[in-house]
């Protein structure tokens, strides 16, 4: 059966969170979608303009239409806006009982505009006791407990139980808000926590990810599973369409995620690998587990928040240095064994600016230059071991340095904020002519490979994804 969802909430013009994530959601896990608007919101990926809602007469006679003609499933509760519109819902819930009720207690968006008047609150905290599963993120929850904001895993975890205690319901607690490599969230009841881990993306395309959560649980409850396996799926699926988030290209703030990013693997002409069937297209996805563990790794997540210690910048900056100095090398072998002259030159001056970059970081950041570490050295002799291997092999293990730094920098950058220590470092990263010298370099790479024979394609292949492993090693030591 296909479950039929409704989602009483406010709207996003944009398309990224509110009723336009809950029907996109329902969708996307099989359900049928039907929407009545509490409050018109003037919003996209930057904020919230103003919200218009309509008088609370109108969003009864929306209820209505919809509980008049057709049997409902599921329903997700989002943005209620006031004491009078909670009143309306509650009456109605009353009359029609759905028999899934799931209650995204909205507060305050995102971009920190309020979403709930202050004085519904107390309202919020009552219609929990009414509903089967409220999922707070970790503000909201604070405020229906009454307690400070949770800092930590276990004193979310407490509130939770103790929410749910006192409303006598299971709680999603959503670890969204807290720092570290994994994002987990739970089930909790009064008298058990059920944790479902998961990585945390280094991202902003996170606009709607409490109000698609909300929506999947609806959907796959109403569909037979339980709140626990409902929470591992729906998991899964949102840390994937939070992954494919960026690729959107929607709006300059804190961006959507993608949806639909599974069914794209299913209709040929949309998956991500037709249309560029490259080598280093095909190369990069395979590389997609080692790179979700550069991305998780506790260096890279401090850089990017700023919270990493001085000494062990210093100390990956020297490592990097020590690197940079014979990756230049290399990259002048590379122009010397090119064959066509575009190519000699494109690599030629990849050279100077490899040298000149270690030269600014001797000046900027380090001393003296140290000895290469073992995870250096690795990565280097690996890297001269390819280029014993003749051309194509070299610069297959030479890509992956430009093209995940210009990757993660892109990412990185989007944390940089006023004073954030290593936010000079991070904006050399995400420098357009950076980014478009990775490009060139995977064009001529692909071009290298197209003419290669398939002995040598294997080759390129083993060079690359090990390269990609010594960048993770590189990352892991400091
Ligand atoms: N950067 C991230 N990577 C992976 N999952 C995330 C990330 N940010 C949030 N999530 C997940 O998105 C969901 C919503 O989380 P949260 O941010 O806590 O709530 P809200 O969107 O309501 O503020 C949770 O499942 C959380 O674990
Ligand atoms: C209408 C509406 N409802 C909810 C949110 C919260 O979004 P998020 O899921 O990012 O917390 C929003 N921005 N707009």
């Amino acid at each position: 059966m296909t479950p039929r969802v409704l989602s009483i909430a406010g709207t996003d013009p944009s398309g990224g969170a509110g009723i336009q994530a809950d029907l996109k959601t329902i969708g996307a896990f099989g359900g049928y979608g039907m929407a009545v608007v509490t409050a018109l919101v003037a919003q996209n990926t930057e904020g919230v303009r103003s919200v218009h809602v309509p008088p609370p007469a109108f969003l009864a006679e929306q209820l209505d239409a919809v509980s008049d003609d057709v049997v409902i499933d599921a329903v997700k509760l989002g943005m209620l806006h006031s004491t009078p519109l909670i009143d309306i819902v509650v009456a109605w819930l009353e009359r029609v009982r759905p028999p899934v009720v799931v209650l995204d207690p909205v507060m305050v968006a995102t971009s920190g505009d309020r979403l709930l008047d202050a004085a519904a609150e107390a309202a919020i905290r009552r219609l929990c006791a009414r509903v089967d599963l409220v999922t707070p993120n970790l503000p909201e929850l604070a405020v229906l407990a009454g307690q400070p904001e949770a800092t930590t895993w276990a004193a979310a975890v407490d509130q939770a139980q103790a929410l749910a205690a006192a409303t006598d319901t299971v709680v999603l607690l959503k670890g969204g808000h807290l720092a570290g490599a994994t994002s987990a969230d739970a089930v909790v009841t009064a008298e058990a926590v059920r944790p479902v881990e998961g990585r945390r993306v280094i991202t902003t395309t996170t606009h709607g990810t409490g109000c698609s959560l909300s929506s999947a649980m609806a959907t796959l409850r109403a569909s037979g599973f339980s709140w626990f396996d409902a929470l591992g799926h729906a998991k899964e699926w949102l840390t994937g369409a939070i992954e494919h988030g960026a690729a959107l290209e929607v709006g300059r703030g804190n961006g959507p995620i993608d949806h639909f990013h599974h069914l794209r693997e299913h209709v040929p002409h949309l998956r991500a690998d037709v249309g560029s069937p490259t080598w280093t297209g095909r190369a990069w996805d395979d590389s997609a587990p080692v790179r979700d563990r550069v991305d998780a790794c506790e260096f890279v997540r401090r850089l990017g928040d700023g919270t990493l210690e001085p000494e062990r910048f210093a100390w990956y900056l020297a490592q990097d240095a020590v690197y940079l100095g014979e990756y230049a090398e290399l990259l002048a072998r590379a122009a010397a064994l090119a064959g066509a002259p575009e190519e000699q030159a494109f690599w030629a001056r990849g050279s100077v600016a490899a040298q000149e970059e270690e030269m600014r970081l001797h000046r900027a950041w380090v001393a003296g230059m140290p000895a290469a570490a073992p995870a250096t050295r690795a990565y280097l002799d690996h890297l001269h071991a390819a280029h014993r291997h003749g051309y194509e092999v070299l610069i297959a293990a030479l890509l992956p340095c430009s093209w995940l730094y210009a990757d993660l920098g892109r990412r990185l950058v989007a944390q940089d904020r006023p004073a954030h220590p290593y936010g000079a470092w991070l904006r050399t990263y995400a420098d357009p002519a950076f980014l478009d010298a990775a490009e060139t370099a995977r064009s001529i790479v692909d071009r290298v490979a197209e003419a290669a024979s398939s002995d040598g394609r294997n080759a390129m292949t083993a060079a690359f994804a090990a390269s990609m492993r010594h960048e993770l090693a590189f990352f892991e030591a400091p």
